[in-house]
């Protein structure tokens, strides 16, 4: 089941919170206490019967949750224990200390008290850092983080246990990478059995890491909705360009927040608003295939193309390569283009709406065949071998009706920069983990000290590709972002487009070969169809998903398009989540 919903940047998380503070109508104490009593109710809600908790408290207002989460279970009889920091926190948090400190102590918040023999619970509470998180953990705070992922402790015993407030400690809310840690999976991070964040999704939640290690993802609702209108006349309009969600549902209990465009959309994709309609007014999608031997991957993504409701799709193998398309679909048109001036020929036809070319093409035939395809003027869809082309060709003729589906790889190619800050811990820092330095402990820690600020995001990276591309960026993966350039009319780096993060951690049997490809054509469909390449990508993305949500383990490629009716008909009827 999916579901689309906004998703806020840490910062303009702040900005609604500050915004509600100022108005009067609420206190920074009444936010802390709805905090702590969500996190506090979906505890009770799992663990029925009162036990034992620890609960291990930050230096600021994430600690502040701590300690009402700590009053509240010692009201609904729990035993407790709470860990805290010898700081002043800010006021809202000192105050919930305050009240704490009346019912029972609070010991040092380190490695030693939490191991102390003879005291294990049924539940920790993770609520040493927040949005608040600036920098890698360091000294006893990495240590605890360390030993709650399984370093010197039991990572399943944890992994049952932990919960989450917010987001585990460590993970940055806005990129799903673990500060100071490499980000590829790493033995010792964090894994919550329950997160409790506030208000919305944050992108860590959904973006690299930030799945596995948020565990089931629960999104309480503190009463901010009223400090999401930052426009007058403009409802939730945030700026910068909000970022949207699309993602598979855990537990959302305030259901008027979601669900947008979605049964209008589901209706048009289903296409029955036009049932008089011509199959010309569906638009006409051309997939060029490659070699002999290699037309798999066009078939499958000519295939999707019919299913995403195309009116129609030709397929174009170079003519000697014809006879391996001549089996079904018998819906599907076949042309032969050897060559440039046979792709223009055909394109001389208006009708023809997209293009998709990549898949199975062979480099050197997408190299010759994309500035014809690219000077039509026609949405393109670049995937695979088309990338490898662009990426020598400098990126050259893209323009805003074009949409590239990059995986990892092929985004390194395009764009070598971003994807090199993508996979490094966070600029300006030191590559590598603190455990494998201890050699030169101090010059790790004197670049850690420079190292500020959320990560580089798979966001940041794909807005960025997509300015400079002057297109919509598709950058694949279980946590698929997608990225318009911006609309402004001169393109600003400071007002990118808007983007969306499509999650499909819960599907990971869709990791198949082909799968990209049926990817392609979908999108193509749609793009043929006169979505915009935004829509397009996004709506493709979702397709793709919720078709190998029903297809289930044992996916092959194939089995995707053929499922394409069933989630139109689920998404048309509004029972399949949003589009
Ligand atoms: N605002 C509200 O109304 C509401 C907020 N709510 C809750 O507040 C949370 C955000 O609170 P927050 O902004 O205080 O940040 P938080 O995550 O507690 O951390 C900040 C502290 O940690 C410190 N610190 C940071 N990195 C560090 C490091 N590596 N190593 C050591 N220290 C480090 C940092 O120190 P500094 O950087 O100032 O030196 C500062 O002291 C949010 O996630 C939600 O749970 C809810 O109650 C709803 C209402
Ligand atoms: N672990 C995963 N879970 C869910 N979806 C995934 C996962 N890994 C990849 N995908 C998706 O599967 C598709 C794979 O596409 P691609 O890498 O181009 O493969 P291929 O070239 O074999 O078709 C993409 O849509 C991607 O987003
Ligand atoms: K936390």
């Amino acid at each position: 089941m999916l579901n689309g919903t906004e998703i806020l940047t840490t910062a303009q998380m702040r900005a609604i919170e500050t915004a509600a503070m100022d108005s009067g109508a609420v206190t920074g104490l009444d936010l802390m206490e709805r905090a702590g009593a969500a996190v506090a109710g979906q505890i009770r809600l799992r663990w029925p019967k009162p036990g034992q908790a620890t609960v291990l408290c930050g230096p600021g207002n994430n600690g502040g949750d701590g300690y009402v989460i700590a009053r509240l279970l010692h009201r609904a009889g729990w035993r407790l224990r709470v860990l805290g920091l010898d700081n002043i926190p800010g006021p809202d948090a000192a105050e919930m200390k305050r009240r704490w400190c009346e019912i029972g102590p609070i010991e040092a918040l380190t490695g030693d008290a939490l191991r102390r023999p003879g005291e294990s619970s049924d539940v920790y509470v993770d609520a040493i850092f927040g949005t608040g998180l600036a920098r890698p953990p360091e000294g006893a705070i990495a240590d605890i983080l360390r030993y709650l992922g399984g370093s010197g402790g039991d990572r399943a015993f944890f992994r049952e246990r932990l919960v989450a407030v917010d987001c585990p400690s460590g993970l940055c809310m806005d990129s799903g990478a673990f500060l100071g840690r490499r980000r590829q999976p790493g033995d010792y991070d964090l894994q919550a059995r329950l997160t409790v964040a506030f208000d919305s999704p944050k992108p860590g939640h959904l973006l690299e890491r930030g799945p596995e290690s948020c565990g089931e993802l629960v999104i309480a609702d503190i009463g901010l909705q009223d400090w999401r209108i930052i426009e007058p006349g403009r409802a939730r309009s945030l700026r910068p360009p909000a970022l949207t969600a699309i993602w598979p549902l855990f537990a959302i209990p305030d259901r008027r927040r979601m669900g947008f465009e979605s049964l209008k959309r589901g209706a048009w994709l289903a296409k029955r608003e036009s049932r008089a309609g011509h199959k010309f007014e569906h638009g006409h999608a051309l997939i060029i295939a490659g070699d002999f031997g290699h037309g798999g991957a066009a078939r499958l993504a000519a295939r999707a193309a019919l299913r995403a409701g195309a009116g129609l799709v030709t397929i174009c193998p170079p003519r000697s390569a014809m006879v391996e398309h001549l089996g079904p679909p018998d819906a599907l048109m076949r042309r032969p283009v050897d060559e440039a001036a046979d792709l223009a020929r055909i394109l001389e036809d208006k009708r023809i709406t997209a293009l998709c070319l990549g898949p199975g093409c062979g480099v050197d035939r997408a190299a010759e065949l994309l500035p014809v395809a690219l000077a039509s003027g026609r949405a393109c869809l670049l995937d695979a071998d088309a990338l490898t082309a662009l990426a020598a060709s400098g990126l050259e003729g893209l323009h805003a009706d074009c949409v590239l589906t990059p995986h990892r790889g092929e985004f390194a190619r395009l764009f070598p920069d971003l994807a090199e800050r993508l996979a490094g811990p966070q600029p300006p820092g030191p590559t590598g983990d603190p455990d494998q330095q201890s050699h030169d402990r101090d010059a790790y820690r004197a670049a850690l000290a420079g190292m500020h600020g959320p990560a580089f995001s798979k966001i940041d990276a794909a807005r960025a590709a997509a300015g400079r591309a002057g297109a919509t960026v598709l950058l694949k993966g279980p946590d698929t972002v997608i990225a318009e350039p911006s609309r402004a009319r001169a393109p600003r780096l400071d007002r990118p487009g808007r983007a969306a993060i499509h999650s499909a951690f819960d599907v990971p049997w869709l990791a198949t070969a082909g799968a990209g490809d049926v990817l392609a054509g979908l999108i193509t469909g749609l793009l043929a169809r006169d979505l915009n390449p935004f829509s397009a990508a996004t709506t493709g993305a979702w397709l793709h998903a919720a078709a190998a949500r029903q297809a289930g383990p044992g996916l092959i490629a194939d089995d995707l398009p053929e499922r394409i009716p069933d989630v139109l008909d689920q998404a048309a009827s509004g029972a399949g989540g949003d589009p």
